[in-house]
């Protein structure tokens, strides 16, 4: 077993991944002290299922579908509906069971271009928080959810990539990614991400050892960087905890 992070939870398999994330997310909803609950997306492949759970039966019907404001990590500068776009897969993991009113899907304007759809998306954040400085006594957001690259990358901030230095912009363009799909990137920066109740890593598989093997050894990977205003829980399963 790897030396895991600290605040893991040990899970059997990518199924009670999405299913103990499921819960956690219902927990923070239900626990939130606004009447909006703001929730910040992970791209990528492995959150799919727990987004698909949401909208499942014996989920969709607990899950305060008009309190939730749901919000993007980070997005591939690709057409909404290019397969790369991560608001293409949240819509379809969603499908049509889950009650998403439509202005409370904010996703990233990718088709402004990295430059411009990033300054559009922090004034999106700005405004939704109603202010342009983060108070570390009201977060951002509820909960973010993030994934972990096997370059121990999170969101699009990559090893060695400029947008890891940014420290007062909410959203950074990533001109170039720094692993694939090598396209364009929108992200949220450490102190957007860090700007939340709670934030959960969702680790599945043999493909993630590496990162937490380099992360257990201190390497400075751009996901040792994440931090919370609450709580940072990670989600790993047996398959990626396996030495
Ligand atoms: O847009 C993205 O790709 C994600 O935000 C990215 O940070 C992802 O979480 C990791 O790359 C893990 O991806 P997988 O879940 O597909 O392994």
């Amino acid at each position: 077993m790897i030396a895991l992070p600290p605040n893991t939870e040990l899970t059997a398999d990518a199924e009670a991944t999405a299913r103990a994330a499921a819960e956690h997310l219902l927990a923070i909803a239900e626990s939130a002290p606004g009447e909006r609950v703001a929730i910040c997306l992970s791209g990528g492949s492995t959150p799919k299922r727990l987004y698909a759970l949401l909208a499942s039966p014996g989920f969709v019907e607990r899950v305060p579908w008009a309190r939730i404001h749901w919000f993007f990590g980070d997005d591939r500068v690709v057409t909404w509906d290019d397969p790369l776009s991560n608001v293409r897969m949240v819509r379809e993991a969603f499908g049509h069971a889950a009650p998403v009113p439509a202005t409370h899907l904010h996703f990233i304007p990718s088709d402004e271009g990295v430059e411009a759809g990033a300054r559009a998306y922090e004034r999106t954040l700005q405004a939704f928080y109603g202010g342009e400085r983060l108070d570390p006594d009201r977060p951002l957001f509820d909960l973010v959810l993030l994934g972990l690259g096997s370059d121990g990358h999170t969101a699009s901030l990559f090893p060695g990539k400029p947008a890891l230095a940014e420290r007062s912009a909410w959203v950074a363009p990533v001109p170039e990614a720094g692993m694939e799909p090598f396209v364009p990137r929108i992200t949220l920066t450490f102190p957007a991400l860090a700007s939340s109740r709670s934030v959960l890593f969702l680790v599945n598989g043999a493909g993630k050892r590496d990162a937490l093997r380099r992360l257990a050894a201190g390497e400075d990977l751009p996901a040792r960087h994440v931090e919370s205003a609450g709580r940072l829980t990670w989600y790993i399963d047996r398959e990626a905890a396996e030495a």
